[in-house]
């Protein structure tokens, strides 16, 4: 069998909040011992406590995590499919890779940012929704991860210990991080959800946990406000005269080619955002959507970041911004292939990089109203998400759909 992944070569108001504010803000997030357990409706006619479960990769928060990071990550049959040789490749693969890995984690910092954005995202977002859906108050937050801690399974038991589900009911909303779907990405954290939730709720449910899904959001106005704010920005740091000629360089993690024919929605959606944001911005500059992140010999839908900053070097343009737009925070793709190697390597003071959404506030009122929007329509999830990719075979997607479509109405 032809190995897939060889062993190794292979704003507006965009103020982020500090180390310590941060640190702060976790801390006092509501703690949940302290909410009663979920009922149908209270004396003030809430229906809440709500769980809002924040779905996302991970990532390792210190160097000393990129060996169980990796290996996760190449044990998941939804991202890299290895087939029967799964439990044999994955792990030789992700042993092989840990030694680079760890030093571009180490080179940004010594871990990944994303659990401490993930909870900031999520805590304060919930404190924005406690005033804007007090029919669904309080909303406690939580965050899933697919490969990194807290995992979806200890984030599961959490919820049961917290008083939702096992004959208890209660209700939860698994809001992908994701603003694109993607089967490998949002799919795959949502085929772990039903795991878990079938192992520790027991396939019949009586009383589990009902819950609804927001998979995607390519284009809601507060993500396109937000990653415009942040574009807007770097382009006052050129010259007036020279402003409208900067390309603006939209940069998506890539998919295999085997994934695109498949039928996946990822690159439509991506480049929904791009085009949203786009019309925001009035079409003021020259764009391009281009796709980083390829790994291993396999064919991966292009054009390639990095050789698209090279191609437009070639040809004389040296003033360029590439902008983020597929992931909502800083990892390794942004503060190491971008910001050290694309445009480290390009050695152009004009090529520059836009802000990752982080903490940003007009990102976070966004996800506030992404939920609200959600609870109110009383959906389990979006008409789209019940559709299977065209040419997909896999059982456990079939069942994950069938089992999220039919939570039916949540009003
Ligand atoms: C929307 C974003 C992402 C998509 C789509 C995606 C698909 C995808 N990824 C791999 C393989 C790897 N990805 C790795 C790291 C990684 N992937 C994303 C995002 C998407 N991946 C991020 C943000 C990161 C970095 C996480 C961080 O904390 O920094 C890795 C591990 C790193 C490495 O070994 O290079 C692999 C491997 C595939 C195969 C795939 C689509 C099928
Ligand atoms: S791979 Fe897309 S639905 Fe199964
Ligand atoms: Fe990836």
């Amino acid at each position: 069998m032809a190995l897939r992944y060889p062993l190794i070569h292979f704003t507006r108001r965009a103020v982020q909040p500090s180390a310590l504010e941060l640190l702060r803000t976790v801390g006092q997030q509501h703690t949940f011992a302290t909410f009663a357990p979920p009922v149908t409706q209270d004396a003030t006619g809430s229906k809440g406590p709500t769980a809002m479960v924040f779905m996302n990769m991970g990532g390792p928060s210190t160097t000393n995590e990129v060996g169980d990071f990796l290996s996760r990550l190449f044990a998941d049959a939804d991202l890299i499919p290895l087939g029967r040789l799964q439990s044999y490749l994955g792990p030789l693969i992700s042993r092989r890779r840990t030694p680079k890995i760890k030093e571009q984690y180490a080179a940004i910092g010594g871990g990944s940012p994303i659990r401490k954005w993930s909870e900031y995202q999520s805590s304060e977002m919930c404190k924005l929704l406690d005033k804007l859906s007090p029919e669904t108050a309080p909303h406690k937050p939580y965050v899933a991860f697919r490969y990194a801690d807290p995992l979806t399974e200890e984030t599961y038991n959490k919820l049961l210990e917290d008083g939702f589900g096992r004959g208890k009911g209660g209700r939860a909303v698994a809001f992908t991080q994701y603003p694109q779907y993607s089967c490998s990405t949002t799919g795959s954290s949502l085929n772990e959800l039903w795991k878990w939730r079938n192992r520790l709720e027991g396939k019949d449910g009586s009383a589990g946990i009902k819950w609804s899904v927001i998979d995607r959001w390519p284009a809601h106005p507060g993500l396109v406000n937000a990653i415009a704010g942040n574009i807007e920005n770097q382009l006052a740091t050129y010259p007036t005269e020279r402003r409208g000629d900067v390309i603006l360089l939209f940069s998506a993690h890539s998919l295999p080619m085997s994934v695109v024919n498949r039928g996946d929605p990822y690159p439509a959606e991506v480049a929904a955002t791009v085009h949203a944001v786009m019309h925001h911005l009035n079409f003021s500059n020259p764009y391009r959507l281009v796709w980083q992140s390829q790994v291993g010999p396999s064919a991966w839908l292009g054009a390639q970041t990095s050789i698209a900053v090279e191609e437009y070097v070639k040809k004389g343009h040296t003033e360029l911004i590439l902008i983020p737009v597929a992931f909502t925070s800083d990892h390794i793709e942004t503060l190491y292939e971008l910001d050290k190697e694309v445009i480290g390597e390009a050695g152009h003071e004009g090529i520059k990089r836009s802000e990752s959404l982080n903490g940003n506030p007009v990102f976070i009122d966004a996800l506030a109203d992404i939920a609200h929007k959600h609870l109110m329509s009383g959906q389990s999830c979006s008409s789209q998400m019940r559709l299977r990719c065209p040419s997909c075979k896999s059982e456990k997607c079939l069942q994950q759909k069938k089992f999220f479509a039919e939570q039916g109405s949540l009003l």
